[in-house]
């Protein structure tokens, strides 16, 4: 569960882009954060991320709290988390396979197990035919494809994604949104940060929470959610 309490973030120089904002997501929730460009979308998942400081109040990560959590506990946090970056930052110069295996490399899988992986998760995003391809070979769509694939190949229990769909077409954003429902029938609890208000109609039953004046806000109810199909040991083999 993410908790979050009266959060606020100023950067240095700038204005109070987050204020006195309170939210809670629940595991395996699926959560569009909604908001204009500028809002702080950005900003609130590098809070959730521990990638930039809170300013004022706090961030509690399955009962973790972030401010009092000591820099060496900060990449075990970070393992949890796949986090899809509005950039990708994948390595352009290395292949599609090395990127999506790197995560499992860090953590010290076994070859064979990062293999069988990978191959899946590149099925599954559609991209096995081009997982030796380095990938600034790649087109837009496929590299934010490979940038998915990258981070859920470690089973996160959280995805954060920010402006998956940007400069993608319409069919594209639709493949790429029923990627993050597969992912999120697994079980992951699934934030996507977008300004783009069809997203949601991709996704009905989700939860809309909106950013404005720094604050969230509900668009809807919350809904019941398709309940977590995930069951014990690896989803993905
Ligand atoms: N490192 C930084 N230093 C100073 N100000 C920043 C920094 N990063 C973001 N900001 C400011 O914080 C505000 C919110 O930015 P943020 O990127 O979180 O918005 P966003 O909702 O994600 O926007 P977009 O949809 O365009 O990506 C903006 O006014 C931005 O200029």
């Amino acid at each position: 569960m993410i908790q979050c309490f009266n959060v606020g973030k100023r950067y240095v120089r700038g204005h109070e882009v987050i204020r006195d904002a309170n939210l809670q997501i629940q595991q395996g929730q699926f959560v569009f954060l909604m908001g204009p460009s500028g809002a702080g979308k950005t900003t609130f998942l590098k809070l959730l991320l521990a990638l930039e400081p809170l300013s004022e109040g706090q961030i509690v990560i399955d009962g973790r709290n972030l401010r009092r959590l000591p820099r060496r506990d900060i990449p075990a946090l970070r393992r949890q988390v796949g986090m899809v970056f509005q950039d990708f930052k994948l390595l352009g110069s290395a292949s599609v396979l090395k990127n999506v295996a790197l995560p499992l490399e860090v953590v010290g899988r076994p070859s064979a197990y990062i293999q069988k992986k990978v191959h899946y998760i590149l099925r599954f995003v559609g991209l096995e035919a081009k997982a030796s391809l380095p990938c600034r070979q790649l087109s837009g769509g496929e590299q934010q494809r490979v940038a998915i694939a990258r981070a859920v190949a470690n089973d996160p229990k959280i995805v954060l994604a920010d402006e998956p769909t940007g400069n993608l077409d319409e069919c594209s954003s639709e493949r790429v949104m029923e990627l993050f429902k597969e992912i999120h029938f697994r079980g992951a609890t699934v934030i996507v940060a977008t300004h783009d208000a069809r997203l949601p109609g991709l996704f009905p039953e989700s939860r809309k929470v909106r950013i404005e004046g720094g604050r969230f806000h509900e668009d809807a109810p919350i809904g019941r959610q398709p309940c977590s199909g995930r069951p014990t040991g690896d989803p993905w083999l």
